[in-house]
């Protein structure tokens, strides 16, 4: 049901989805969707990871998405350079339509989308166009400091991984990512993890929010 009605979303999506034509609504999906959140090198590459090795979900990254758009023969290729660039956003709509073609492919029904979303209008899109939440949220928390250290020694050729772009980012974090965090805190649906730590002791707080997850879909 969801692959056929992504399948035919596919086709219609454009820059601007404004018609109730243009959403779908898998009333009747049966995936598990988890979003994952927190600021520039908070870890959520790293701990998804982790959870992808433990419970077998798939692990869609936005970011990683949007630059292997860059290197393939986009027509946004070059928009979506210059938007990581600056530390800004990229469109809704170009960023959804990445993450719906991976929600669509392979059989695995239980995703996590890490780094998305990161402003009320990506979240807004994606509900709008899939008609569907996250079943939860995962909030890797960081101070600043830590953050910045981190990226600055991660050492993967990011065009981000620079104190400017980096400075940039935490503007872009706070003024638009925080707001969808207490958005979902707000409906009940975060689960706040300290990321400070080693990977291993950050993941097990991470866990048992799988591991409760696994345990209700056993029961229903
Ligand atoms: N608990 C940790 N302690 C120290 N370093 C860590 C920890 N977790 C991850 N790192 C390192 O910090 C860097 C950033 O981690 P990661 O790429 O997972 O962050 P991220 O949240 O995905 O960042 P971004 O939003 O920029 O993609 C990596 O080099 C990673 O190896
Ligand atoms: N929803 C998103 C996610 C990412 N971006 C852009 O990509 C950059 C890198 O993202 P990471 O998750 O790999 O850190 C990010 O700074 C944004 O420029 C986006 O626009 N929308
Ligand atoms: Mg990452």
């Amino acid at each position: 049901m969801l692959r056929r009605t992504i399948a035919s979303l596919k086709s219609s999506i454009s820059l601007h989805i404004t018609e109730e034509k243009d959403r779908i609504c898998p009333k009747h999906i049966d995936s598990v969707i988890t979003f994952v959140l927190g600021g520039p090198g908070s870890g959520k590459g790293t701990q998804c990871a982790k959870i992808v090795e433990t419970f077998g979900f798939k692990h869609l990254s936005a970011g990683d998405l949007l630059r292997k758009e860059i290197v393939s023969d986009s027509e946004y290729g070059s928009m979506i350079l210059d938007t990581i660039r600056e530390g800004k956003i990229v469109p809704s709509e170009v960023t959804v339509k990445l993450i719906l073609r991976e929600l669509e492919s392979g059989d695995n029904h239980k995703f996590l989308i890490d780094g998305f979303p990161r402003s009320e209008e990506n979240r807004i899109a994606f509900e709008h166009i899939t008609g569907s939440e996250p079943n939860f949220v995962l909030f890797f928390d960081c101070p600043e400091e830590e953050m910045v250290k981190r990226v600055l020694s991660r050492n993967q050729g990011r065009i981000d991984d620079n104190i400017d772009t980096i400075k940039k980012r935490l503007k872009v974090f706070e003024s638009l990512n925080l707001p969808v965090i207490d958005y979902y805190a707000k409906k009940g649906k975060l689960h706040r993890i300290n990321a400070v730590g080693t990977e291993d002791e950050i993941f097990e707080q991470v866990r048992p929010v799988f591991a409760a997850c696994e345990k209700k879909a056993t029961i229903t």
